[in-house]
């Protein structure tokens, strides 16, 4: 569990000030995935750094695994570190050594002892799925591949939590998804609580349980993802729902863009609207995707007949959002 209150970081810069955190406080629950999103600048970096105290916080306190962090002296902070993984953009992988090499690196820091590494670093790497690779060099790895290492080189000291520090910014979209589910995985299987900071609303949408949205050093709203996408005034749940490009049209027909969620995904919706109101319904584009625990739907459509506004405001008082194009 991760706890941070009233965090607040400035930067000194010549003769300027630069305030990066501005007051955070949230709480990751044990077992959880939490997402932090925000914009280039919000802040992200150095709320993942200050909590595994890379970077000295300003003021605030934050607690991880019921330590408080922020107050430790140098020697038992470094041990706090041990049970705090951290995994990166860019991998951070030592060229001159192997996978193996690479992995052992946190069990050599630790004095882990020499007859059991060999095993410990084969159980992490059939964990991560790369058995095959344990004699390779980076050099010699995808990106994905790359990842899995530094995965599996986070997770050799037992860490209950673990941050991901864009984790996937640099890989394409198919091992993105490849790399998430491996983390909600190890999540699942070994309880580890993860946080992550993005900027990528698909990582979002994959795995996290619970987000928070940070701007200019501050957060600005958080919750669940269920909750935050059945919500209109959420100011992520836009971002959050599923996107395609709308299509111009010409006709006499009024076009909407109805968003479909949690039951009504379900229900043939559309073909009793046609029953009821006598209207012709045409689907011009559409996108149906899972977010969370939803099945979410939107769809472009234009709507024509007498009894147009009546079957929009049905739609509507079924907990449907209907928008006008
Ligand atoms: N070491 C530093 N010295 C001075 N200013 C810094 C330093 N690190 C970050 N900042 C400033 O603090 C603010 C927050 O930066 P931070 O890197 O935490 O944001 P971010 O959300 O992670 O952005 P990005 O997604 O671009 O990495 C920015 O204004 C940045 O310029």
């Amino acid at each position: 569990m991760i706890e941070v209150i009233d965090l607040k970081k400035n930067y000194s810069l010549k003769d300027q000030i630069i305030t990066a955190l501005d007051g955070v406080t949230l709480t990751v629950e044990a077992g959880e995935i939490f997402g932090v999103v925000g914009l280039s600048g919000a802040g992200k970096s150095t709320l993942i750094r200050c909590i595994n105290m890379l970077e000295k916080p300003t003021s605030g306190t934050i607690v991880v695994n019921g330590q408080e962090v922020t107050s430790l002296p140098p020697a038992e902070l470094r041990k706090a570190r041990q049970r705090i993984g951290m995994i990166f953009q860019h991998f951070n992988l030592l060229s001159s050594r192997t996978v193996a090499q690479n992995i052992a690196f946190p069990l050599e820091i630790v004095n882990y002892p020499k007859e059991k590494r060999k095993d410990r670093i084969a159980e992490l790497l059939s964990l991560v799925g790369l058995m095959e690779k344990a004699n390779a060099y980076p050099s010699q790895l995808s990106g994905g591949q790359k990842q899995r290492v530094g995965i599996a080189r986070a997770l050799a000291s037992e860490p209950e939590v673990l941050l991901s520090d864009e984790a996937t910014s640099a890989l394409d979209p198919q091992t993105t998804t490849s790399i998430l589910e491996l983390l909600r995985d190890l999540n699942r299987r070994l309880g580890l609580t993860i946080l992550l900071i993005t900027h990528e609303m698909n990582v979002i949408r994959q795995i996290c349980d619970r987000v928070a949205v940070l701007q200019d050093g501050r957060i600005i709203e958080q919750g669940t993802i269920d909750e935050l996408i059945t919500r209109p005034d959420s100011l992520i749940s836009r971002a959050l729902l599923p996107q395609f490009e709308k299509q111009t049209i010409s006709s006499e027909a009024t076009s909407v863009t109805i968003t479909f969620m949690g039951e009504a995904a379900d229900q043939p919706v559309l073909a009793s609207l046609v029953r009821n109101y006598d209207i012709d319904v045409n689907i011009i584009a559409g996108n149906l995707q899972k977010i969370g625990k939803n099945r979410v739907g939107k769809l472009q459509v234009e709507i024509s007949g007498k009894q147009v506004n009546a079957a929009l405001l049905h739609l509507m008082n079924l907990g449907l959002r209907v928008e006008k194009n």
